[in-house]
């Protein structure tokens, strides 16, 4: 019989520690209000599959966090991989920036060891609460020599997805997590099943480290829209913000009136990040706007959100645009 794996769930809030007033409130409830003792007391078959222990880093829901918070979890998950004791890492997390967190692991924690992030769409409350199986799965795959090296993981819905690629695509169901490019594999019944690895340059193989990064620089968005003005381009632009993505309309589009606004912006010295607001698919390089004309930066296929992450974890070492855009290529 093979010793079982040590595995640390670091709990920070969210649905999978939320409580709602009766078994039929699936959506009306309050997050963050169950404890990380209570979470793995409530789920004795854990203790089957790995040696579980609980930290309660943060009590919150996700939309809340701050450039702080990541900072705070990422070197506590660093510091917890470099422990010989520690043989895979979990993460409790709200399901609205869950990806947001996981793609900043994915960039700055250097460590073979599996690290998982997981939620929940129901309370633990309701019925078909969905946390118990999301959670189970996450420890088993953070306890599985099999998914080492492949990076930070999210364990949703039974589906074993990359913290890179994976997003919250639907608000109410349990279905809400997915990637355009597809999960790695599935969990059934604590087995780990792989059909895909990623490519992109992920932990080990990252050039960041959560262990030298002592703050963030403020990155900010604004969206594209139909009728859009210069408002919000404008007010990022004056605040102090070291980058601005535009989340433009199709393919990256940027509405005419705006552009010299972006152009301004640039040369005052902001770096011009041009994401899309379109969910799936990818910005295609002097497509749309002449890129290397106003010395802009394309997102790839990175969303807004994600897109922001990698912004400031690059800018903390450069703001070159030729090496920013090298990044957002390889990351
Ligand atoms: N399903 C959820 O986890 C959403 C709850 C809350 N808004 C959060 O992100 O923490």
């Amino acid at each position: 019989q093979q010793a079982l794996p040590n595995v640390v769930i670091l709990a920070t809030g969210g649905t999978i520690a939320g409580a709602g007033a009766s078994a039929v409130n699936s959506a009306t409830y309050a997050a963050a209000k169950v404890g990380v003792e209570k979470l793995i007391a409530g789920l004795p078959e854990l203790s089957k599959v790995a040696n579980v222990r609980g930290e309660q880093v943060f009590q919150v829901a996700s939309e809340s966090l701050t450039n702080d918070n990541l900072l705070t979890l990422a070197k506590r998950v660093s510091a917890l991989s470099k422990q010989s004791d520690v043989d895979g890492i979990v993460i409790t997390h709200g399901t609205d920036t869950l990806e947001e967190t996981a793609y900043f692991l994915t960039l700055t924690v250097h460590t073979n060891k599996p690290i998982v992030v997981v939620g929940s769409m129901r309370p633990g409350t309701a019925l078909s609460a969905d946390g118990a199986l999301n959670l189970y799965n996450a420890v088993n795959v953070a306890g599985s020599k099999d998914a080492m090296g492949k990076g930070v993981l999210v364990t949703m819905n039974d589906n074993i997805d990359t913290g890179r690629d994976v997003s919250k695509n639907v608000n109410i169901k349990t279905s809400a997590f997915s990637s355009q490019w597809g999960p790695l594999g599935m969990i059934v019944e604590g087995r780990n099943y792989w059909f895909r690895a990623p490519v992109k340059r992920h932990t080990m193989n990252s050039e960041f480290d959560i262990d030298s990064i002592t703050t963030l620089p403020p990155v900010e968005i604004a969206m594209g829209y139909e009728g859009v003005s210069s408002v919000a381009i404008d007010a990022i632009a004056k605040s102090g913000a070291k980058a601005l993505i535009h989340g433009g309309t199709g393919n990256g589009s940027v509405a005419d009136r705006i552009v010299p606004n972006l152009q301004k912006a640039r040369s005052d010295g902001v770096i011009v990040i041009r994401s899309a607001r379109v969910p799936d698919g990818f910005v295609i390089r002097n497509a749309e706007q002449p890129d290397d004309k106003y010395d802009w930066v394309v997102a790839h296929d990175l969303r807004p959100q994600k897109a922001r992450i990698l912004a400031m974890v690059a800018l903390t070492k450069t703001n070159n645009t030729k090496e920013l855009q090298r990044i957002f290529w390889e990351y």
